[in-house]
């Protein structure tokens, strides 16, 4: 809107000077042919002016733009580059019990990159997806209730970097509680598998579904660039 103001302002410039040079040289062929030329070159001068302005406030606009949201990689990552993603969920238990700052904390101080974030009560729909090949156990029941029962929500998140699939899983221990070791968030906090604090995609495949599952609305999920990159993810 403002660049096509800009270019009927300046084209109404160029009209208004090509039609005061033309009075003021008389009305002949010879100088009817020169104005034309004048409001030709003057148009140009002012199509110019107007794609100046339009690309300045493109560029105005984009440098202003909070949120660079998954624009060159898909919502998922790229499994097996420092573009992995996965997805790392704080269960009810461990919102309950004040851990989900230690373990945003352990995943950040490691080097990973949070992309996702929400705070939400799942639908029965949506845990009963995502647990979907545990629909036969005899625990299934009990577990989408106490996911969805709303006397705390889940923190979802999605973590970027390389091997944080498999590294996520590592970090948050073995799911029984009493075999995962010290060191790792469920062999810190955790004594039953029932109440096991958190949940970690266990392959490329689980965290394309559950990323897509938990998050997918436009701009849930931001492509950022850290700047410590250079100095987590190298080679040399
Ligand atoms: N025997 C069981 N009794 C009660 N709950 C269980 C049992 N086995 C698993 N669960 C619950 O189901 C969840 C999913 O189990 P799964 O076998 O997929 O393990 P997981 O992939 O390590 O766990 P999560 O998917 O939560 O990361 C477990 O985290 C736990 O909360």
């Amino acid at each position: 809107m403002f660049a096509r103001a800009a270019t009927s302002t300046l084209r109404q410039t160029a009209r208004r000077q090509s039609t005061t040079a033309i009075a003021s040289r008389g009305i002949s062929t010879s100088s009817k042919q020169s104005a034309r030329n004048l409001l030709a070159s003057r148009f140009v001068m002012a199509a110019t002016a107007a794609a100046a302005v339009t690309l300045g406030f493109t560029m105005y606009k984009h440098e202003k733009s909070p949120v660079l949201a998954d624009s060159a990689i898909p919502l998922h990552g790229v499994p097996g580059t420092s573009k992995e993603r996965t997805f790392i969920a704080v269960k009810p238990d461990g919102v309950q019990r004040g851990l989900v700052s230690d373990i945003i904390g352990r995943f950040e101080k490691r080097g990973y990159k949070l992309v996702g974030l929400k705070l939400l009560v799942p639908s029965k729909a949506l845990a009963n997806e995502h647990y979907a090949d545990l629909s036969s156990k005899p625990f299934f029941k009990g577990l989408v209730d106490y996911m969805t029962n709303g006397k705390a929500p889940v923190v979802g998140m999605v973590w970027e970097g390389p091997s944080v699939i498999k590294q996520g899983r590592v970090m948050l221990g073995a799911t029984d509680p009493k075999a995962a070791g010290p060191g790792t968030i469920r062999g810190d906090y955790c004594l039953s598998i029932g109440r096991n604090i958190c949940h970690g995609s266990d392959s490329a495949e689980s965290a394309e579904k559950e990323i897509g599952l938990w998050f997918g609305g436009k701009g849930e999920v931001v492509d950022w660039t850290s700047n410590n990159e250079e100095w987590v993810v190298s080679d040399n």
